[in-house]
């Protein structure tokens, strides 16, 4: 009885005739073969016990005719064996069994003629490990990203936010600019006259502001929306019903260090968040977010309870938005009152404001350390 390697032996051969020219190289994984012969008809190949069997009719060195070979591979390897003939060449990759780095590509040591290197696929171990390596990094990185869902309005957002950022910012900076100046010429003067030559800016800053609370509510920036809240709701209150309502309040030299705060913080808020809508940082501009709201925010508090307390008076005086309650109570609720019970509420918010920047501090500059260690 003969082995099955002595018949191999027998196929191997190169003394069979008309064997078409094989080309071969490997990677880790698989065998590639080239074989040259063109205009191939009545192709078949298949492997049994890891010998490959080749046979076709077709065009090659010999001119038109039956070709045949077999090759017994030096180690293991699976029996489905992918081919496609192409006009002048058939294409055929073997799977290994074992992914390992083979020495030849035949059992036999003496290299059938047939067989020579494929050098446009030729690649030696270290190469063909780097071009493994790439295919799995470039696997691992696809399938990541197939996990975290993709956001098909990402740029529509980051554009919305830029566009929305950049109108704060030249609103908020014509704001400061102006009163700035005013201040340089007129002096002291310009306290009293701030509400009619800023105000209509101001109310269209704060009107657009809503749009910070509506921001986190929908989930299109990180941030929790009670701060913003508190933040929207607290300058409104300020700007429409104490200043916007009472003309007595408008002239008050309160009202120019209301808005001088207010845009001093926001001159430098919304540029750091038009870089990040861009992916940039400039560390200076990030500190100056994450640090001078330390003196102006209760600064800015102080001065909007300053013009609230100024503010009762006059509430108490015209009676300005009371409220009367139905008989049987027969009684009339002065705004003011509302009013005072508000100030405690604005100390309240700015405890929590204050408190939310500080971790918002924190965990903006904890993360950049170790980002950068
Ligand atoms: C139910 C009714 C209650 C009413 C209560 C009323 C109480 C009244 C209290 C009154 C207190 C108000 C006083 C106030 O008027 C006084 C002043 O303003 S004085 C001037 C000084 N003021 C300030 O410094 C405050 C400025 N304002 C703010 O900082 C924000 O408005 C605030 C909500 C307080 C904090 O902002 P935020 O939570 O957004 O923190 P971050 O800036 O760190 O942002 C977090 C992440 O979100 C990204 N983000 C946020 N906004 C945008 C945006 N517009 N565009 C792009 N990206 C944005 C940001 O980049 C951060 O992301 P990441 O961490 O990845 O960088």
């Amino acid at each position: 009885m003969k082995s099955t390697r002595e018949l191999c032996g027998l196929f191997c051969s190169e003394m069979q005739t008309l064997t078409p020219r094989v080309y071969w190289a490997q990677r880790h994984k698989e065998i590639y073969l080239r074989v040259d012969l063109s205009d191939v008809q009545d192709l078949d190949v298949s492997i049994k016990e890891h010998i490959l069997h080749f046979t076709a009719q077709g065009h090659g060195a010999k001119g038109s005719n039956e070709y045949k070979f077999s090759l017994e591979f030096l180690e293991p390897v699976k029996d489905e064996p992918v081919f496609k003939a192409t006009q002048r060449e058939v294409n055929i990759t073997v799977q290994k069994v074992e992914s390992q780095w083979w020495e030849r590509l035949t059992w036999q040591l003496k290299k059938p003629v047939f067989l020579a290197p494929d050098f446009d696929r030729w690649l030696d171990e270290s190469d063909a490990e780097l071009e493994l390596k790439e295919k799995e990094d470039q696997i691992t990185k696809v399938s990541m990203e197939s996990r975290v869902p993709h956001d098909h309005f990402h740029n529509l957002k980051r554009g919305y936010l830029f566009m929305y950022n950049l109108v704060q910012f030249l609103g908020f900076s014509w704001i400061f600019v102006n009163m700035t100046v005013r201040l340089f010429i007129l002096g002291q003067d310009s306290f009293y006259d701030t509400f009619h030559s800023i105000a209509d800016m101001m109310y269209f800053c704060q009107i657009l502001a809503v749009a910070e609370i509506v921001n986190p509510a929908m989930g299109l920036v990180k941030t929790g929306v009670i701060p913003a809240v508190i933040q929207v709701v607290g300058r409104n209150v300020i700007l429409f019903v104490i200043f916007g309502s009472l003309e007595e309040m408008q002239n008050k030299a309160v009202v120019f260090f209301v808005f001088y705060l207010w845009s001093m913080i926001e001159i430098f808020r919304y540029p750091f968040y038009m870089l990040c809508c861009i992916d940039t940082e400039w560390k200076t501009l990030t500190w100056l977010r994450y640090t001078i709201w330390m003196p102006l925010y209760p600064l800015g508090v102080l001065a909007e309870a300053v013009a609230v307390v100024q503010s009762l008076a006059i509430f108490n005086e015209t009676r300005l938005f009371s409220i009367n309650l139905p008989w049987p109570l027969r009684m009339s609720i002065s705004f003011a009152l509302i009013l005072q019970i508000y100030l405690v509420f604005m100390f309240l918010g700015l405890f929590i404001n204050f408190r939310h920047l500080f971790n918002q501090r924190r965990k903006r500059f904890r993360t950049k350390k170790r980002k950068t260690n």
